[in-house]
């Protein structure tokens, strides 16, 4: 299922300087150049050892719709310089009026576990059309991926109990809200408060009721037992409003009420006070009634910290309400991805170099800090892994490395080259970007919803556990094939004596 929200053009949902940079190359008669862009990140957020590759399904979106539309193009041409003058000729909004994408796209799949520098989503056609992606793709991929990420960290530490995402009220906005609650879902949560993320993204919707319903009565019984009436087969019942336990005593009122007409009290929540102490006394209180079925839901500003700390306690709760520091990825509230430009087709004048590399001109960004520090080449990820699981990922550049599986690799660490492995001919492997659009056209069926929710756990199940732990997690291995660090390393020294490409 795609999202819905985007079903409508946004191809102005970019920064200026991509239409800027697309002017230029438009106008420089360079805008049929042949790139390869990689979108990356270059480290997992809240400092752990893994990320969840999200919002593919939404750059699908985004792309199957885009074009510029006659209101699009009439505010480009109101758009003006620093001289009062139009920033952009007709001839050029003529142009945008017809563009049509044609590039090649390739991406890991959502729902797959992925780490730094290893491109989620590769580009390649003309260079205007790669510049225009850059900022929504950015956009898409970076908040998805956080949030399914932190929505991952979740459910490990809630293991097999319940986890609700309770944060619209709290999240960025509309959309914040709504992609938050598809990625939460995708991340490991079992449903969302969200009701239209629960229409438009077949995601389960589900929750109890707040203090206002307790408020808006003259005591708590009362309410309690008036909810049960109106919706007798839905009753979770908030018991913190003035006495969390005396609450809990009301909800068992209420139950046995229930139990009477033949329904059950499925729940209470706490949502204020000491967690651990109070659900392990409504614990006592419930299975002393005989509602040792009814669930113990617990809300009030959670995460991942405090979750582990409640169930290190021994607290009763089998169902965990997150809401603001899951939608707003409270503790680190954006992924770092990038864009980069890592290959431009030579001209057709142009010889072939010593590598053999015919086709491409290699790019890189040079830095300072090596981590920032691009990596060129038509980039793949190999997976090797055994029946324990995943052992280590390798960059390659697809078009000088022959895919041949015939042959042993060397995979270099590219923050310590002494660091080598060699993986056999019959090592498994899975090569991770697949073929999204060809010349354009999606080649691609978006995978439902629950299938991709339920490819993160296998994948997580794949990982060591010692990369999934939140304390100094270990560094799970991705290295760069030997050929291209070695290309890397001469284009950093060529770049370095003031030349621009290999
Ligand atoms: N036993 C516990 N161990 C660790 N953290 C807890 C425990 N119980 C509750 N918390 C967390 O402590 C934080 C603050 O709770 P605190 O008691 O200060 O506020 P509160 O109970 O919501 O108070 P108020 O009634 O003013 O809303 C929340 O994030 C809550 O999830
Ligand atoms: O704490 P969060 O993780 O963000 O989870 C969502 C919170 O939103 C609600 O509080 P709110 O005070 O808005 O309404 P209420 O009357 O239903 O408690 C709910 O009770 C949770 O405490
Ligand atoms: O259903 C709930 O309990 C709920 C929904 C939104 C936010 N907090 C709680």
């Amino acid at each position: 299922m795609t999202n819905k929200l985007y079903d409508t053009s946004l191809s102005l949902l970019t920064d200026l300087y991509q239409v800027t940079m697309a002017y230029g190359y438009w106008k420089t008669k360079t805008a049929e150049k042949e790139a390869v862009f990689n979108l990356y990140f270059r480290k997992n957020p809240f400092n752990g050892g893994f990320t969840i590759a999200c919002g593919l399904a939404n750059v699908i979106g985004y792309i199957d719709n885009f074009g510029f539309s006659k209101k699009d193009l009439r505010y480009l041409k109101t758009l003006v310089g620093n001289d009062g003058k139009p920033l952009f000729e007709e001839a050029f909004i003529d142009y945008l009026a017809n563009l049509k994408l044609t590039c090649d796209i390739e991406a890991i799949p959502e729902g797959t576990v992925v780490f730094p520098n290893e491109p989620l989503v590769r580009v390649r056609g003309p260079i205007l059309q790669c510049q225009l992606l850059e900022t929504p793709l950015l956009n898409l991929i970076n908040f998805e991926s956080l949030i399914a990420t932190k929505a991952a960290r979740l459910r490990l530490v809630v293991e097999n109990d319940t986890l609700l995402e309770f944060g619209l009220r709290r999240a960025q906005g509309v959309d914040g809200g709504m992609t938050a609650s598809r990625a939460a879902y995708i991340g490991g949560c079992d449903a969302t408060s969200n009701v239209l993320a629960g229409k438009l993204y077949d995601i389960p919707v589900g929750g109890t009721h707040a203090h206002s319903w307790v408020m808006s009565f003259t005591d708590e019984q009362q309410a309690f037992d008036a909810y049960a009436d109106v919706l007798p087969n839905n009753v979770t019942l908030l018991v913190d409003t003035y006495d969390s336990l005396q609450g809990v005593r009301h909800a068992i009122e209420t139950g046995h009420r229930l139990k009477q007409r033949g329904y059950k009290l499925a729940g209470i929540r706490l949502d204020s006070g000491d967690l651990a102490y109070l659900s392990i006394e409504a614990r006592k209180l419930l299975d002393a009634a005989g509602f040792e079925d009814t669930a113990i839901v617990a809300s009030n500003d959670l995460d991942e910290t405090i979750i582990s700390s409640l169930r290190q306690q021994g607290a009763k709760i089998n169902v965990w309400g997150v809401g603001t520091k899951l939608v707003t990825a409270f503790d680190q509230p954006a992924l770092g991805g990038v864009y980069k430009l890592a290959a431009l087709r030579r001209e057709r004048s142009s010889q072939p170099d010593e590598d053999g590399a015919l086709a491409w001109e290699y790019k890189m960004k040079l830095s300072e800090q090596a981590i920032k520090i691009s990596t060129p080449g038509i980039q793949q990820v190999r997976r090797f892994s055994d029946e324990r699981g995943f052992i280590a990922d390798m960059i390659y550049d697809s078009e000088r490395m022959d895919g041949s599986i015939s042959k042993a690799i060397t995979m270099i660490d590219p923050l310590d080259f002494t660091k080598r492995r060699r993986f056999d001919a019959n090592q498994d492997f899975d090569d991770l970007l697949i073929p999204v659009f060809r010349l354009g056209k999606r080649v691609y069926e978006i995978p439902d919803i629950h299938s991709v929710r339920a490819k993160v756990q296998t994948q997580l199940a794949k990982l060591h556990p010692g990369v999934k732990r939140f304390v100094n997690p270990h560094t799970y291995p991705v290295g760069l094939e030997k050929g291209l660090h070695e290309l890397k390393t001469k284009l950093i020294l060529s770049l370095r004596e003031g030349q621009t490409q290999v």
